[in-house]
């Protein structure tokens, strides 16, 4: 190989989404303390922490949605942080928010439909057939309108409407909240299935810790507004107190 080569493979950062040092504000309150965070390519991680704790913080920094960020956002080696949020979005960051916002008065497949315009330039957005494929019970709602979903079937819709453009990075805010258990266990079966078949890369915001493990391979812990643990599964089983700690309410 050419030293070229070499050294171009030596500074290559392995990670597709990084923040860097983030300081995040709402005016005058501090909300996230130098948070720096990876997410590889194709890879899951999960960032644990209670209500409050900066979850949602932490994605609308990354989208620049929301608070003022200090520090770097660095998508594919580039610093985005000054960009604006539909720029962002642009390049392939599809986030499914924590209240989910589907359209009550159109269809579920105008819903579908609606969320293919977030596409990549070049990049064909999945097709109503492929997202019912990937997400069974969608199919027999496609008439249905959104109001007329169970909590359940408006978070599959929710989700698969953020996957429709084909994301390269997905980020999904408490996608569990509120749904009953068998609900949860499915949802964590289509993400953890279309994540296999598909190779984009996951932050899940949650609480629902059995979820997370399922959708993911990396776990941050976050407490008001900062990084507090970073690590693998088996490296957050090997610290059992962590979920007292940080996690229980
Ligand atoms: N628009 C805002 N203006 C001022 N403070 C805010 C704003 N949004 C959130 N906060 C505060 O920032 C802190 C972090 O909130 P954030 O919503 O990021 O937490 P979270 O971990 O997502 O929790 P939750 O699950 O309850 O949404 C909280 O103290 C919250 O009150």
């Amino acid at each position: 190989m050419p030293e070229s080569a070499k050294s171009t493979l030596v500074t290559m950062s392995p990670q597709l989404l990084e923040l860097k040092n983030c300081n995040s504000f709402y005016g005058d309150s501090h909300v996230l303390h130098d948070v720096s965070l990876d997410i590889p390519s194709g890879g899951g991680v999960a960032l644990l922490g209670r209500n409050g704790a900066g979850k949602s913080t932490l994605f609308k920094s990354i989208l620049g949605s929301g608070p003022s960020v200090q520090g770097e956002v660095v998508f594919e080696g580039k610093d985005i942080g000054r960009r604006p949020v539909y720029e962002r979005a642009s390049l392939g960051l599809s986030l499914v928010p924590e209240d989910r916002r589907i359209f009550p008065h159109i269809s579920v497949e105008e819903n579908l439909a609606f969320a293919k315009r977030a596409a990549r330039k070049g990049v064909k957005p999945f097709s109503t057939a492929e997202i019912v494929e990937l997400f069974p019970m969608l199919s027999g709602l496609l008439d249905r309108r959104g109001y007329q979903l169970s909590g359940g079937q408006q978070q599959m819709l929710a989700v698969a409407r953020g996957i429709v453009p084909k994301p390269l990075v997905l980020l999904l805010d408490e996608p569990a909240e509120g749904l009953a258990p068998l609900i949860v266990q499915e949802l964590a079966e289509q993400i953890a299935l279309i994540r296999k078949r598909e190779s984009f890369s996951l932050l899940l915001a949650e609480q629902n810790i059995d979820f997370a493990r399922q959708c993911t391979e990396q776990v941050y812990i976050i407490d008001t507004g900062r990084i507090v643990f970073k690590g693998t599964w088996d490296e957050f089983d090997a610290e059992p107190d962590l979920v007292s700690r940080y996690l229980a309410v």
